[in-house]
Parts: structure tokens; C-alpha cells; sequence
């Protein structure tokens, strides 16, 4: 499932993130990608261990934490901590690639399954030309541009790749997730269930059949759930 989720960060926090970004050492994007995207890649990325590139990902994980749509759209098990990346120039871009299966948790011990991808876009499109995230779909190509602060999260599975950059900077941060649900389908199913249920909640009050598929929600999620 490609899903837009708009307004993971609100102004002040784009402000803050964009201050820590000018603040904080860069380096090349190569340096942790997997063998056959390093040599599509062509970017330069937030170095990690920086106090800048911590307070970043902390301000981003609170958001996701705090945004209701996040929680139903991924089922979160673990989230990989943040990266941040910056395309500037013709340059710049990232070829098509599929992301690791697999990636560790800092400390390097804990293994993390990456079921879905995000993208959280961080510069106003006005402010770069290209720059766009091209993702594969069944429907074909997406190709996926947002307002600062929105999220796209998609397939970890899908083939995708950033377009060059050929005026302005495009700032972003990226990361992936392993879900309860492993499989993209059921995670579907649920979000599509939760949304409805939400919606019928607010016309029509609570009702005896709407405790009764809010409980088939969460009897799917109990059956197809690995927490
Ligand atoms: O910059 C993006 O939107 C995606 C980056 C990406 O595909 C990656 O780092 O694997
Ligand atoms: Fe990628």
C-alpha cells in the first residue's frame, strides 16, 4: 500500500528540523547504502552520532508517534531510527534501487525486517525542480512530491528511485519500519477497516454493530499480529 500521509510535522517543527539540518555535519550518501544502490547513489547524508542528527530523529520519531494515521497505516513494530539526506545539483539523485530486507538497530546486535519504506519530506516544492520519488507500482509508476512536513510510506519491496535535482535543494528524511502485519495485504485490509470504522463512529454514534466489527478489527489484528 502507497499511502500520503499529510502534515506528520507542523511549522514549528519544520523550522527546528531545517536549523538543525544547516547545522549538522554532512558526508556522502554511499557510505550505507547495499552494494547494487551504492552504485546508483548520489547523495550526501546526515552524518550519524552528531548531537544535531539525534535531536532530529527524536523530533521526528515524537511526531510519528503522535499522528494517529501513522500507527494505523504501519502497525508498527520497530522503527528504524531516522536517516536525513540533501540532493543539491543535476547531480544528485538516487538510480533505482529495492532497499535492504534487513538492517540493523544501532549497537548493531538487533536485526529489523523492512516491510515498509517512508519518505518524510522536509524542503517546500517550490524550492527545488526534479527531486521527485518515482515508486513501481501494480498501477505503475507513482511519482511522489509532497508538502514539507508529509510522509509517504510504501512497499519495502518496490523498486523506486529519486529523479535528479536541477535547481534548489531537496531535503528529506527516510527510514523504514517492520510491522506487526508482515504482509502489505492484510495491512491494507486493516487500515481500510480502522478508517471506515472511525468514520461510521463519528455519523452514527456508537452502535451494537459497530462493536461488533470494531472487535473484528482487532480479532484480524490479534490473528495476522507477530508483536
Ligand atoms: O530520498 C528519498 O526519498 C528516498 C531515499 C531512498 O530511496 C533510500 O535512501 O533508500
Ligand atoms: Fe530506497
Amino acid at each position: 500500500m502507497l499511502l500520503k500521509i499529510p502534515q506528520i510535522l507542523d511549522d514549528a517543527d519544520l523550522a527546528r528540523a531545517r536549523e538543525l539540518l544547516a547545522a549538522a555535519p554532512w558526508g556522502d550518501g554511499r557510505k550505507t547504502a547495499g552494494r547494487q544502490a551504492a552504485q546508483v547513489k548520489n547523495n550526501d547524508q546526515l552524518q550519524a552520532g552528531s548531537e544535531q542528527h539525534r535531536a532530529l530523529q527524536a523530533l521526528v520519531l515524537q511526531a510519528l508517534e503522535a499522528h494517529p494515521l501513522f500507527f494505523s497505516a504501519t502497525l508498527p513494530k520497530r522503527v528504524l531510527p531516522p536517516s536525513f539526506n540533501r540532493y543539491a545539483g543535476a547531480a544528485n539523485a538516487y538510480g533505482s534501487h529495492v532497499d535492504q530486507a534487513v538492517r540493523y538497530l544501532p549497537g548493531g546486535t538487533q536485526r529489523v525486517r523492512t516491510d515498509i519504506s517512508c519518505t518524510l519530506f522536509l524542503s517546500d516544492p517550490a524550492d527545488y525542480d526534479g527531486g521527485e520519488l518515482v515508486i513501481d507500482t501494480s498501477f505503475g509508476e507513482q511519482r511522489i512530491k509532497l508538502a514539507a512536513g508529509d510522509l509517504v510510506v510504501y512497499p519495502g519491496t518496490s523498486v523506486h528511485r529519486v529523479e535528479p535535482v536541477t535547481r534548489g535543494v531537496r531535503l528529506a528524511s527516510f527510514f523504514w519500519i517492520e510491522s506487526m502485519v508482515r504482509a502489505d495485504e492484510q495491512r491494507r485490509l486493516l487500515y481500510e477497516m480502522d478508517m471506515s470504522l472511525m468514520a461510521l463512529r463519528g455519523d452514527l454514534g456508537e452502535t451494537p454493530e459497530l462493536v461488533r466489527l470494531t472487535g473484528a478489527y482487532h480479532n484480524l489484528l490479534r490473528m495476522w499480529a507477530d508483536t
